[in-house]
């Protein structure tokens, strides 16, 4: 029996667009939230990160700003690895890997919102599920050039081992997923695909987050 909240994750896990002022090939975040928002994206993480990051008081500028677009169109916020800037904002949730704060300790400071684990093997991922974790962050599952940190490209392979092992938890790949082979992910049994420079730095961003809604509709 899977109980409601774990429906509403999965319900929220689709398109989830991942986005900081890095990833937007020099145009304004904002408007390109909002073309993604108008594509269809399902769910959206602030992730700031890399070189050219903004810190500080710009950081938190920016997150103000992509949060009240998300909550003018009902998409949760969601923000990456930083808890302190989560709990300022009132995000909705957080998402935090193998290298951020530990999941039960963030579970614990920030009841009772999203959050996700990043996981990427059976032990992390059954670790996260006692630490209260929503969902799992599976990746890369394709070469990717948004995280100079990524550890080795896994294939949909790893969706299915998780699914096979009796992970039963809401999972959405990450890494390098295009419109082109995002339909695999889906069928390895994920329950979404997450995107960051596919969408962030498309021509079109209103169009690729449809074309990524195509795909992933069941
Ligand atoms: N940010 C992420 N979001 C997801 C999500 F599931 F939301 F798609 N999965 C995985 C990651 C990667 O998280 P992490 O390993 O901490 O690296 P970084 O902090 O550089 O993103
Ligand atoms: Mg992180």
């Amino acid at each position: 029996m899977v109980d409601k909240r774990t429906e509403q994750i999965k319900e929220l896990l689709p398109v989830y667009f991942i986005m900081g002022s890095t990833n937007c090939n020099g145009r304004d975040p904002v408007r390109v939230l909002e073309e993604a928002i108008a594509g269809g994206i399902t769910l959206f993480q602030f992730r700031e990160k890399g070189e050219s990051a903004l810190t500080g008081k710009e950081k938190v500028r920016l997150a103000e700003r992509l949060k009240k677009i998300c909550q003018e169109n009902h998409i949760p916020f969601i923000v990456n690895d930083d808890l302190d800037l989560a709990i300022e904002l009132d995000a909705h949730g957080i998402h935090v890997g193998q290298d951020d704060l530990e999941a039960d300790i963030v579970r614990e400071k920030f009841s009772n919102k999203i959050l996700g684990v990043s996981a990427h093997t059976i032990e992390e991922a059954e670790q996260a599920i006692k630490d209260g974790a929503d969902y799992l962050g599976l990746g890369p599952i394709y070469p990717t050039n948004s995280k100079d940190d990524a550890r080795e490209v896994a294939g949909t392979g790893i969706i299915e081992c998780f699914r096979n092992h009796g992970i039963t938890i809401p999972i959405v790949g990450i890494g390098g997923i295009t419109p082109a082979n995002a339909e695999e992910v889906i069928q390895a049994s994920a329950d979404g695909v997450a995107v960051i420079s596919a969408i962030a730095s498309s021509s079109d961003v209103k169009e690729t987050a449809k074309s990524f809604l195509r795909a992933t509709s069941k």
